[in-house]
């Protein structure tokens, strides 16, 4: 297992929200959490971003318990990983500005002295202006046009592009994103959809948090579903959602549970 997260349990002030929960990604797959609001997806994607430790239960890396790492190797481990929020959170500069400031975050310390040096003495690379692999992410969620449009002036679809956009050009092993569709009209989500299934095809694992299940039958190879801070089944979507094992899980994709 590449990104594991096992039997965690996690709470909060108001009491747990999670309890026993057990999630795993491989490379290549796309794994959904569905569930209603407020059930603990987030959190779920959070720790598995080691924003944070969990309460109980391990966060594994290739079978590794994170936590027991020393922090420059699980910095390490974090920089395989990258997380895209719900709110896209773009800042004032250039979109190329922002795409670009997620990858320099995610170097190492020396290449980042590396870069810095190479702009100031004005290398072939600085000559040429911007990084090749900031382009391709832009590329690939459609908005190679707009690198020089200021961020804050998208619409909410090209922000959450661009966003996806910034994660991708860190070069991770595993994208985790967080509701990446909601709010968004059918074209931007089906840009994204597509953006999911080519990082899939280039071998990342993506865990996706969604209450969108015709969202989670179209680009799951897995889906967990987590209701009551615990993930009851998972299983391929075709299963889950037309024949489940837990009558909690049919309730819900019948829309008959109330929270
Ligand atoms: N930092 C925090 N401090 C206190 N409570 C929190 C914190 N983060 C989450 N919670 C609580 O944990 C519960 C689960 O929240 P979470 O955001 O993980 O759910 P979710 O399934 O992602 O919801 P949604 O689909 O609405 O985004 C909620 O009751 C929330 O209020």
């Amino acid at each position: 297992m590449t990104l594991s997260a096992i039997d965690l349990s996690h709470g909060f002030d108001d009491g747990d929200v999670l309890s026993d929960v057990s999630l795993s990604v491989e490379p290549g797959e796309a794994v959904t959490i569905v569930g209603p609001s407020g059930t603990g997806k987030t959190t779920l994607l959070r720790l598995l971003g080691m924003f944070h430790p969990p309460e109980s239960g391990t966060v594994r890396w290739r079978n590794e318990d994170v936590w027991r790492l020393s922090e420059d190797d699980r910095l390490g481990v974090r920089r395989r990983v990258s997380m895209v929020f719900q709110e896209p959170s773009l800042f004032n500069a250039p979109v190329e500005q922002n795409v670009t400031y997620g990858r320099r975050v995610r170097q190492t310390w020396s290449k980042r002295v590396r870069a810095t040096v190479t702009r100031t003495l004005g290398s072939r690379t600085a000559m040429e202006g911007i990084d090749s692999d900031v382009t391709a992410a832009l590329e690939t969620v459609g908005l190679a046009d707009k690198l020089g449009q200021n961020a804050l002036s998208l619409s909410g679809g090209e922000a959450q592009r661009v966003a996806f956009a910034r994660a991708l050009a860190t070069d991770p092993e595993i994208l985790l994103l967080d509701e990446p569709t909601s709010n968004l009209d059918p074209q931007n989500t089906a840009v994204i959809e597509e953006a999911i299934a080519d990082a899939r095809r280039r071998g990342l694992g993506v865990v996706v948090a969604t209450h969108d299940m015709h969202q989670a039958e179209r680009i799951s190879d897995r889906v967990g579903v987590l209701l009551d801070g615990t993930i009851i089944e998972t299983g391929p979507p075709e299963q889950v959602f037309d024949s489940p094992d837990d009558d909690r899980t049919r309730q819900f994709v019948a829309g008959e549970l109330m929270y």
